[in-house]
């Protein structure tokens, strides 16, 4: 059996990611609002692009702080962030939608998201996706590791310096292994069963695209960030 140990620079590693991602987390008000405001597709649609708007802020915050992120190539940074930031948002969202939240909040959110003028073939995918996410139940180790991972993607469009990327998101699967191993010793499979739901993950790129562009089709607003990240509009 082999003897699993995290080292003292890998523990100062997931300690400094986990921390990011604990601190940039969606705003209360935003939280408060999800709770409060009336239920028309109009509204809950606002809603969602406010949410969306501050996760993609929450992403940006979080990536600054993932070690190594910022000695990349300026123009390579703003290429990862572009391309995972489908993926981690889908990530982030799994982890609220996913967690029993005390205050209805994940109830709330899912009854906004289906009367959001979403199409229905797009909800499948998601819901199935929050759901799979779900049985995982990840740590927050975990979440925040498979995060970065998923960020430091290095086969993302325009990426320049592929080499520096994988050597960083390398770092990292080396860390969520050992902590897999360490954090579920009854399911060996754990680890792979994590790197599968990457794999699901890109796939709901596309259904994301295509929801873009009927909300678009429908003459729906987004903010300007959104706007900028996803070159629409
Ligand atoms: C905040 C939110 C939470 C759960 C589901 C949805 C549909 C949203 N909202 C959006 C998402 C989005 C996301 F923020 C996280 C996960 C998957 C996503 F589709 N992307 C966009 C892009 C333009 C406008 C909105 C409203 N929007």
């Amino acid at each position: 059996k082999e003897k699993v140990e995290i080292t003292k620079e890998q523990q100062a590693l997931v300690k400094s990611i986990v921390d990011a991602y604990n601190r940039h987390q969606i705003p209360q008000d935003m939280t408060k609002k999800l709770l409060q405001e009336q239920y028309s597709a109009e509204e809950n649609f606002l809603l969602l692009t406010e949410m969306a708007t501050s996760q993609v802020q929450v992403l940006v915050e979080f990536t600054k702080n993932i070690p190594g992120f910022l000695s990349l190539d300026c123009e390579d940074q703003i290429a990862l962030l572009k391309g995972s930031a489908v993926e981690a948002m889908f990530l982030r969202s799994a982890q609220v939608l996913s967690k029993r939240m005390p205050n209805g909040y994940t109830e709330v959110l899912k009854e906004r998201v289906r009367n959001s003028g979403m199409s229905e073939e797009f909800m499948t995918p998601m819901f199935n996706f929050y759901k799979s996410i779900d049985e995982l139940q990840m740590v927050q180790e975990e979440q925040a590791l498979l995060t970065a991972v998923t960020i430091l993607t290095p086969d993302r469009p325009y990426v320049k310096d592929y080499q520096a990327v994988e050597r960083l998101q390398e770092t990292m699967l080396v860390v969520l292994r050992k902590l897999c191993v360490l954090q579920h010793p009854q399911d060996p499979q754990y680890f792979a069963r994590l790197l599968g739901r990457l794999t699901e993950l890109r796939t709901l790129n596309h259904y994301h695209a295509e929801m873009l562009t009927s909300w678009r089709m429908n003459d729906q607003k987004f903010t300007p960030l959104l706007c900028e990240l996803w070159d629409v509009q």
